[in-house]
């Protein structure tokens, strides 16, 4: 479907993110489509949630981002609340959510409006906690270390049930994780973990994530969690220094909701949403983390070379001994059709269409 209206999300401390967002403003400029600069750090507003700005941009249909995972991460907390597909070009140091390099900008916004990009659904999370969350008074301050203001508590959504003891639905998407982290340095968090409603384990930790398969490369990764693909659902559980013998991660099932009650005498936990802190748990409070049934949208212009990008962007290195047989082919993937008992696996096209 021809674009409507493009919201740009740009990473404004990079100058290419600045340049590139001058093309996009050409390139809507020339086709008469209007193209709002998201700028979720203004000076003139304090931050909003997704919704609102999203409203406030116009509630574009495509959200255009121009910078790295953080930039991305930022449009698309954006775009799911508007039901827009989100575009993300890569002017960032990792780049591993991002799809477009910063040259190919104009052709890729040529493939979305004459409808030759596809859009793949990825997998968020949402939350219920024992009541509204919240940032002490002070803490604000504390996190102006160069990000830009912090976000504002998640609205509670509508469907709330707390009088009935299943606490306040909030309104929020994670496309990576939700994570409850140790606020005080010096104090580790106790946290009673429960997988589809049964204790797991009480954890002492310095923070424990809940995260998407997408969300499984970042933080749960560099804490020794699984990769998952990101074509599948599910839930990743994974403790972050664990003060036990019990250290694993747990990949549940997408209906499996996992619930993290702070024990009486844990210190207070952070509670993070895709890297932004959002509030504060006391002891005795306690989250509920479940498969959300809204999906980010992401453009690709290509099927998604999921593997290929985690060897390239990780830099994964072959094993040393594996040398003096040569690099590997980078495919495993014949040139013939492919035979009936495969019609229907994802595999790369031959090597001509490549
Ligand atoms: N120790 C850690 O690795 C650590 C600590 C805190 C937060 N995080 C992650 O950072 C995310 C927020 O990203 P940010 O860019 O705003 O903060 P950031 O700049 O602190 O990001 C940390 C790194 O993670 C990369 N990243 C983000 N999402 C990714 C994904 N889905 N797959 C692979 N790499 C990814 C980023 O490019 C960056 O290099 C959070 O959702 C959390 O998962 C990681
Ligand atoms: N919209 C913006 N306005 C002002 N500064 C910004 C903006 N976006 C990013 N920055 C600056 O860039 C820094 C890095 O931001 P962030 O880590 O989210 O970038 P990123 O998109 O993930 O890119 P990278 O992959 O390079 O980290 C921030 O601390 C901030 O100083």
């Amino acid at each position: 479907m021809p674009i409507q209206r493009i919201g740009l999300v740009v990473h404004q401390g990079r100058a290419a993110a600045r340049e590139a967002a001058l093309t996009v403003h050409r390139w809507s400029d020339a086709r008469g489509i209007a193209c709002t600069d998201i700028d979720v750090w203004a000076k003139d507003h304090s931050r909003r949630g997704g919704r609102e700005e999203a409203e406030a941009a116009g509630n574009p249909d495509l959200v255009v981002t121009l910078g790295g995972d953080g930039t991305f991460l930022r449009g698309a907390r954006i775009a799911v609340k508007s039901g827009a597909s989100v575009l993300g070009v890569d002017l960032g140091k990792v780049g591993f959510l991002t799809e477009v390099p910063a040259g190919d900008v104009t052709a890729a916004l040529d493939a979305v409006h004459e409808g030759r990009a596809v859009v793949e659904e990825r997998m968020t999370l949402t939350m219920r906690a024992s009541h509204p969350l919240e940032t002490p008074r002070g803490m604000e301050d504390l996190l102006l270390y160069g990000r830009g203001p912090a976000l504002p508590a998640p609205h509670v959504r509508p469907e709330t049930t707390e009088d009935e003891g299943w606490g306040v639905a909030l309104d929020v998407n994670a496309l990576n994780d939700v994570v409850l982290e140790k606020l005080a340095r010096d104090r580790q968090v106790s946290v009673g973990v429960y997988m589809a409603g049964r204790l797991l384990a009480s954890y002492s930790a310095d923070a424990l994530a809940v995260a998407t398969p997408t969300g499984s490369t970042a933080y749960s990764f560099a804490a020794g969690g699984p990769v998952l693909s990101p074509h599948m659902d599910a839930v990743v559980f994974t403790p972050i220094a664990p003060h036990m013998t019990f250290n694993r991660s747990i990949v549940a099932a997408p209906d499996e909701p996992v619930a993290l009650r702070v024990l009486p005498h844990s210190g207070q936990a952070a509670v993070s949403i895709d890297g932004q802190l959002r509030g504060v748990l006391d002891p005795g409070d306690w989250i509920g983390v479940f498969r959300a049934p809204d999906r980010v949208r992401l453009i690709r212009l290509h099927p998604t070379d999921f593997y290929g990008r985690l060897r390239g962007r990780f830099h994964l290195t072959d094993a040393p001994a594996t040398a003096q047989d040569g690099p590997s082919a980078p495919f495993f993937r014949p040139d013939t059709p492919i035979p009936p008992d495969l019609a229907g696996m994802r595999l790369p096209p031959p090597a001509a269409a490549r």
